[in-house]
């Protein structure tokens, strides 16, 4: 398997690294027996020492895999600086632990970089934290076995979303971050305006207003690519972005943030919204059966399974229906539900709990509560054909619809916007139907992987009074 590693590299014309200084992925992951007996120099941090009668033993990982290397050093080498925690670069043989996994015998080791345990560092080998005390030190969060699992499942997820789409003959497209418009039309924008010296000097001269000057127009950070990938669709048919969305939502709770990655895909010339949750289940199973298949060592040390929806057909349900099974449970609900108003958090959760925890698609909602692109439904005007998707613990995982494409029908939603007549453009021109969705990322990574609080999905979040790091 090793010496396959080298092989690829050399057939990519890639030069073998001179330094010959391997990762403890390419160490420990392929179990190689050709390795065995080799030299080899490895670097990495150091998660725990033990120092016994002969032998020093080093336990250190360089995140490119779950699992840790063993290197033995003989206790004649002095290295009062090593502790955990520290950084080190190690040079030996490697050989077979008589447990079967590979351990490095090394002559040599480096303290590359020292860490004072006594003086501030969080973290001890082998101590069980709180994920609330881990967050508080977000800079060297990483360096805990879990969240460094969190971190490379985070890596799989994404590129295995990636693949799903190239196979399923998608184009990805780079929407704006910076934009003019309201997408979902709740106001949760965060305004942008430059603060350059030079740029803030000129628009006082010129009375300008701070807001507008520079884009001519007032800008903010995007809360959804859709607009822009309608129009994108409207070229190249199938089409996804994959970025970062900002909602200025006053919300501190376990799933929301400032700051998220969304997966939005929007498709020309299909008809009708099961066309869209075919596709939304489809890459949901197929992305979760790839990362459980691939991540299973680091799943393993995260601590969590398969989901138990992974080989369940979701169920897909009106608003109307929906409703009803609320109205029928109001004693359990304690609230009863209102209707035409959007499901609380308590109630999406209820619903999906009630459907022996599969993941239910609730269609037709009414108009009112729902964004001004979306398109009615064939047979009741008051309703729209749209779709979100409620799984466990989560609730909303994914929305989605079929997009208004008639020139006057939209065009009379449209009077407030006037900076979107480039979206009512585009039902003039060679204009056909589109639908698309949007699925938090974060949302997703709480759902395959049992992560309650979203805070722990990503190595940066940002919320309300939290941007500091
Ligand atoms: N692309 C989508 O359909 C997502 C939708 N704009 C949302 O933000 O919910």
């Amino acid at each position: 398997m090793f010496s396959k590693y080298i092989e690829k590299l050399l057939l990519l014309n890639l030069k073998v690294p001179k330094c010959n200084v391997h990762s403890m992925s390419q160490i420990c992951d392929t179990n190689c027996k050709e390795a065995l007996g080799k030299r080899m120099k490895v670097q990495g941090w150091v998660w725990a020492v033990r120092k016994m009668k002969n032998n020093i033993f080093v336990d250190i990982s360089d995140g490119s895999t779950s699992k840790g290397l063993q290197v033995v050093i003989p206790k004649s080498n002095k290295l009062d600086t090593l502790s955990y925690g520290s950084s080190i670069m190690a040079e030996g043989e490697l050989t077979l632990a008589p447990n079967g996994s590979i351990e490095l015998h090394a002559n040599d080791i480096t303290v590359i970089g020292t860490c004072d345990v006594m003086d501030g560092y969080p973290f001890a080998p082998r101590k069980q934290y709180s994920e609330e005390y881990i967050r508080q030190y977000l800079h060297l969060r990483p360096r805990t076995r879990t969240f460094s699992s969190l971190l490379r499942l985070r890596d799989l997820t994404s590129a295995s979303i990636g693949n799903y789409f190239r196979n399923r003959e998608f184009i990805n497209v780079h929407t704006p971050v910076l934009t003019s418009n309201d997408c979902e039309g709740a106001g949760e924008l965060f305004s942008v305006k430059p603060c350059s010296a030079e740029i803030l000097q000129t628009m006082k001269k010129e009375g300008v207003s701070e807001e507008e000057y520079y884009f001519n127009s007032k800008a903010f950070l995007t809360v959804s690519g859709q607009l822009h990938l309608e129009a994108v669709a409207r070229a190249l048919t199938r089409v996804y972005t994959f970025g970062p969305t900002f909602r200025a939502e006053n919300s501190k709770s376990r799933l929301h943030l400032s700051e998220f990655y969304m997966v939005e895909a929007e498709v020309a010339f299909i008809d009708s919204i099961d066309d869209i949750m075919d596709e939304v289940e489809l890459l949901i199973k197929s992305v979760t059966k790839d990362v459980v298949e691939k991540g299973a060592p680091d799943m393993h040390s995260f601590g969590c399974h398969e989901p138990q929806w992974l080989n369940k057909k979701f169920t897909r349900m009106t608003y109307d229906d929906a409703f009803k099974i609320l109205e029928n449970n109001v004693q359990t609900l304690e609230k009863p539900a209102t209707y035409g108003t959007a499901f609380s958090k308590k109630e999406e959760l209820f619903l999906v709990e009630q459907n022996n925890s599969i993941p239910i698609f609730v269609t037709n909602w009414p108009k009112e509560i729902k964004p001004f692109y979306m398109k009615a439904c064939k047979d009741d005007d008051s309703k729209v054909a749209a779709m979100d998707l409620l799984v466990p613990e989560v609730g909303e995982l994914v929305g989605g619809s079929m997009r208004e494409d008639d020139y006057k029908k939209l065009k009379s939603k449209l009077p407030l916007r006037t900076n979107l007549s480039w979206y009512l453009e585009l039902r003039k021109y060679g204009n056909v139907p589109t639908g698309g969705f949007g699925m938090g990322f974060e949302r997703f990574l709480q759902s395959i992987l049992g992560i309650s609080n979203i805070k722990d999905t990503l190595p940066f979040p940002r919320w309300p009074h939290n941007c500091n790091l």
